[in-house]
């Protein structure tokens, strides 16, 4: 199997629609292949007569301990691609011994995906103008034992997605987010020619005026460190240190947010740069290899997220599908660990990577 197999098979097995909304992208779907073109264009730059005899891919992120620097990046509606959804997914990366960044759209409760779960949990939230559900969510986060909340700040809407308004995406009737009420949810729901139920539902829920000083009423709701996903400025990774956040996920969202935007791989030197080891910095978008995780190291980032190949395992057989993308990811990092002469996380290094010029600080 390599991913490529998962991809084709849960594209031969999911309805067009769905395919669609997973797949696609914003605007002219440039990003979907901009973040991609600049991770290729990194090349590697091996050591040699190191002791590889033993590599070990283990590491910590936010104080838990991982098998890989790897999670699986939050997306909506597991459901979509397996009927046990998010449940199988958390059985999967425990497995695995990866990070699961659970959506606040997730179509399993809480409770249920962390009853499945053995390795660590992040709850990713969207600010909705109901701040009332988002403090329910957090609590009850807390309460199921998730280890981090990943507050999405590249979305104060959901982009115009051309696949979905050509389809006029809804979610099905039987899949729901059931961990908000049924009303705030209704507009995703509901087909209309033209138009994304999802992307309606955004403008309907989401408080687009939320600025860096309403971080303080999150932080008050709860310990848990909060981690930001969607930073792609130097400028904004600074006052992101500044209003005391444990981590930031350095992303396009996939290529679904803002069309023409600088690639998080491009952004990941400056960002790294600017936070000088004062939080933890993931990067997120377009990990296919276990090469990009290594290239991700090099370049100063502390762990990867990998989005759609999960759901492609998951259509492909349940957490079965999902435990072999995490495992054909892993693997293949351990081999670019022999092969660089970088035995642990650890020894990878800015010299470890030859930057095109569009990743340079
Ligand atoms: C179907 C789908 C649903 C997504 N839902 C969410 C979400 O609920 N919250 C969020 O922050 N990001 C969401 N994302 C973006 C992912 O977290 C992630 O940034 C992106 O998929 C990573 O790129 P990759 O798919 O190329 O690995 C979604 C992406 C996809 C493909
Ligand atoms: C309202 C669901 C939005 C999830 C999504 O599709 C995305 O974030 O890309």
């Amino acid at each position: 199997m390599t991913l490529r197999t998962y991809e084709a098979a849960a594209k031969g097995r999911l309805p067009g629609p769905v395919w669609d909304f997973l797949a696609g992208g914003s605007g002219t779907e440039s990003m979907l292949t901009a973040g991609r073109e600049a991770l290729d264009r990194i090349r590697l730059r091996p050591r040699c007569l190191v002791d590889v005899s033993r590599c070990d891919p283990g590491t910590e992120l936010l104080g838990a301990r991982l098998a890989a620097p790897l999670g699986i990046a939050p997306m909506a509606y597991h459901r979509l691609a397996d009927p046990e959804g998010e449940v199988a997914t958390a059985r999967a990366a425990g497995e695995a011994g990866a990070l699961l960044t659970v959506s606040m759209f997730a179509s399993r409760t809480l409770e249920d995906i962390a009853a499945a779960a053995s390795g660590p949990l992040w709850l990713q939230l969207y600010w909705l103008k109901r701040r009332d559900l988002l403090a329910d969510l957090v609590h009850r986060a807390e309460a199921a034992g998730f280890r981090a909340l990943v507050l999405t700040v590249d979305a104060p809407r959901v982009a115009s997605r051309p696949r979905d308004a050509a389809n006029g995406f809804a979610v099905p009737a039987g899949i729901r987010a059931v961990n908000l009420s049924p009303e705030v949810m209704a507009a995703s729901h509901g087909s209309r020619d033209g138009e994304s139920a999802i992307a309606r539902h955004s403008m309907e829920q989401f408080d687009a005026s939320i600025t860096w000083d309403d971080l303080a009423w999150l932080r008050e709701l709860t310990s848990l460190p909060l981690v930001l996903k969607g930073v792609l400025t130097a400028e904004d990774a600074e006052l992101a240190v500044k209003h005391g956040v444990s981590g930031l996920i350095v992303s396009n969202h996939g290529g679904r947010q803002l069309d023409f935007a600088t690639s998080a791989p491009e952004c990941l030197p400056e960002i790294v740069a600017a936070v000088d080891g004062r939080c933890q910095v993931v990067l997120d978008g377009g990990i296919r290899h276990g090469a990009d995780i290594a290239k991700a190291l090099c370049m100063g980032a502390d762990a990867v997220l990998t989005g759609r190949p999960a759901l492609w395992g998951l259509a492909h057989s349940g957490a079965e599908g999902v435990a072999g993308v995490l495992r054909l990811l892993i693997d293949e990092f351990e081999e670019v660990m022999a092969l660089m002469g970088a035995p642990t996380v650890a020894d990878f290094a800015p010299s470890g990577v030859a930057l095109p010029t569009c990743c340079r600080t």
